[in-house]
């Protein structure tokens, strides 16, 4: 793709636009015993459809960044997390929208994953072996390469 992540400059405007409202995103790492993670492959219909992520989604009014994932999680996986914990948050500028990703780990959860939005899933180590990834998605490897010791590259397929 050409769209160059980035970290915004403040809420500026982009070249030639109006002010970007920010859009808030939450985000989770569901990660299990073993160390492999989650991601899933965005459905039909949404920008960067079939790119790979980690599961999440927009907050809706009046939602904190928690409550947004726990409902995002049950809408898109039918599972019922618990605690999330707090990681990282990563401001991303593409051409549809200026979105803050707020990055939560997930230890613990209860229920079958169930893709009701026909995504995919995969849980996985370091390297990915699946793609493409999406550009937002890519740092999150670099924060897990780094906490785990891993050197060399973190996907293939970007
Ligand atoms: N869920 C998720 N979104 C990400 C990641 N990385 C990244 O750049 N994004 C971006 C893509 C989108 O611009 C935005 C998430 O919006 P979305 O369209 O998936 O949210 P949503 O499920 O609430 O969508 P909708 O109901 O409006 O269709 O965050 C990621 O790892 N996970």
């Amino acid at each position: 793709m050409t769209s160059t992540p980035l970290v915004a400059d403040g809420d500026r405007p982009r070249e030639g636009g109006a002010d970007r409202a920010v859009v808030d995103v939450a985000v989770g790492v569901l990660i299990r015993p073993d160390g492999r993670f989650l991601v899933t492959s965005r459905p039909e219909g949404k920008v960067y459809a079939g790119y790979w992520e980690f599961p999440g989604g927009k907050l809706e009014a009046g939602e904190t960044v928690e409550q947004a994932l726990r409902r995002e999680l049950h809408e898109e996986l039918g599972i019922a997390i618990g605690a999330a914990e707090p990681w990282k948050v990563e401001l991303v500028d593409y051409p549809h929208a200026l979105v803050r990703l707020n990055f939560c780990k997930v230890f613990d959860w209860t229920g079958e994953l169930q893709m009701r939005e026909a995504q995919s899933f995969a849980w996985q180590g370091l390297p990915l072996d699946v793609g493409p990834v999406l550009p937002g998605t890519v740092p999150v490897l670099g924060w897990l390469a780094a906490e785990r010791g891993f050197e060399g590259a973190t996907f293939s397929v970007a």
